[in-house]
């Protein structure tokens, strides 16, 4: 395959072996992109999109490092309603703006009572929600409900199950009486001003009842990343059968769900086929914070990412990453606090460009701490790339990753059926070997997961 034969026992796609070929040494004149360059010969990654110098291939865990790096402005947190804020991440912690509760509360219905019983019971009770009870006298009880307020002056709660009212209307224990026994005292959860959750908690439904019962309306948090997608190409069809050259859209019905998925509030997808000037007004006039496109990454004639970026003289991060598929992935800045990820068309490079680059830019954006990474055993040998990573979809079983067929470039019947990505290092893994596993978002069911 190449002069010196070291991809000859790969078992690669046939894109991945055009592309190694043209790694053995396409001139960079005409391929403004990084793949096609032994690394070997490989200046530094970032540089302005204008530089026609050679670039190398970003190696993989280094591109997700720069891509989570991005910077979030200052002015980034936000007051958000709490029906508004599920999934989100607090921008300040949550400290109490009361006590908890906030007054003595019976904890169970039955009688508050005074001294030592029996004791005489009033002929009102005291329900949950209403206003302060008059004090008891002992050998006083009133009959009070779960949630309702303790009168001043209670020895403690007898549930009603545990009390009985003779014949001249008094109340007899039917067990010892501890003082204090179910009654919550006022502050018992937490005082008003105690820290409750750090900043960078994510916002579960857990966290929104607690806020509530605080005294929260609103939380700060960081708001959804808002993303733009544009999606590249003339040939694609977005209803029908494939058919005369044309094939279906695998991408515009995919990206927003899963972008939801890893945080973002898609503001827009657009279908701009392969008009230059289309793609230029579109990045130009774009208020989101990201830009994903899809197609148009590599040097074909209609491939107009790179030259757009270099029209409005964006930053290159990114220019091309050493995994397998999606190596010509890109991230660029295109102006201060605006991003673009330009993902492949291949299907599945697009997902392992959305994994490598989207997913941690969105995530650093959002205020989501990295999750923890985990490896588990491959269970069959997986051939790996001899200098890139690979992004393999799997299934997992509890002890195992058990890797998919039908995973090159352009298919997408692997990772529908898959519950995460396994990472390859180069050169492959063997039956056994543990493997860095990237959790797909609905396998994981994380809370910041919408599909809405
Ligand atoms: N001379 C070279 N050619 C290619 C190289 C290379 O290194 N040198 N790399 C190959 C690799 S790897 C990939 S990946 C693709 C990247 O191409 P683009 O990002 O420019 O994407 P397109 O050419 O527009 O499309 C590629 C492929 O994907 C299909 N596609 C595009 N959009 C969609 C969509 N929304 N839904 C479904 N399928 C889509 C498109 O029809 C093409 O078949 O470049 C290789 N070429
Ligand atoms: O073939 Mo391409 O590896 O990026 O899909």
């Amino acid at each position: 395959m190449t002069a010196s034969g070291q991809y000859e026992e790969v078992d690669l796609d046939v894109e991945e072996a055009l592309a190694l070929v043209k790694e053995g040494g396409a001139p960079m004149s005409e391929h403004p992109g990084t793949h096609g360059v032994p690394r070997s010969a490989q200046p530094p990654t970032s540089g302005s999109a204008g530089e026609e110098h050679v670039h190398a291939a970003t190696p993989w865990g280094e591109a997700r490092a720069v891509a989570a790096r991005a910077p979030r402005g200052p002015d980034a947190a936000v007051s958000v309603p709490l029906d508004a804020a599920l999934g989100l991440v607090l921008a300040a912690p949550l400290d109490a703006l009361t006590d908890l509760p906030s007054f003595d509360t019976s904890a169970m219905d039955g009688w508050a009572v005074a001294g030592p019983g029996p004791w005489g019971v009033r002929a009102e009770g005291v329900l949950a929600g209403h206003s302060a009870p008059r004090p008891l006298a002992d050998g006083e009880a009133v009959r009070i409900a779960t949630g309702a307020r303790i009168p001043h002056d209670v020895t403690a709660v007898i549930r009603s199950e545990h009390g009985r009212i003779d014949e001249k209307d008094r109340l007899h224990a039917t067990r010892e009486v501890v003082p204090g026994q179910d009654i919550r005292p006022r502050g018992q959860e937490c005082r008003s001003g105690d820290p409750l959750l750090p900043s960078g908690t994510l916002v579960t439904p857990a966290v929104l009842g607690l806020a509530a019962a605080a005294g929260y309306d609103t939380v700060a948090a960081f708001p959804r990343p808002r993303v733009e997608v544009l999606v590249l190409g003339d040939e694609l069809l977005t209803g029908g059968l494939p058919r005369e050259g044309l094939i279906r859209d695998a991408l515009g019905p995919m990206l927003p769900s899963w972008l939801r998925a890893l945080g973002a509030d898609v503001v827009a997808v657009r279908r701009l086929g392969d008009d230059a000037e289309a793609l230029h007004t579109a990045v130009r006039d774009s208020g989101a914070d990201l830009v994903v496109t899809t197609g148009g990454t590599a040097a074909g004639p209609v491939d107009h990412v790179h030259p757009t970026l270099r029209r409005i003289g964006a930053e290159l991060l990114v220019n091309g990453v050493g995994v397998r598929p999606g190596h010509p992935m890109l991230l660029a800045r295109t102006r201060e606090r605006q991003h673009l990820v330009g993902l492949p068309g291949n299907p599945l490079a697009a997902v392992s460009g959305l994994l490598t680059l989207a997913e941690p830019l969105l995530r650093t954006l959002a205020g989501h701490a990295a999750p923890e990474t985990y490896t588990l055993p491959l269970q069959d040998t997986v051939h790996g790339h001899p200098r890139d990573t690979r992004l393999v979809p799997v299934v997992l079983r509890a002890d195992r990753a058990v890797p998919l067929h039908y995973n090159g470039p352009a298919m997408l019947r692997g990772v529908a059926a898959a519950d995460a990505l396994a990472v390859v290092p180069p050169g492959g893994a063997r039956p056994g070997q543990e493997a860095e596993i990237l959790d797909l978002p609905w396998a994981a069911a994380g809370i910041g997961v919408c599909f809405t």
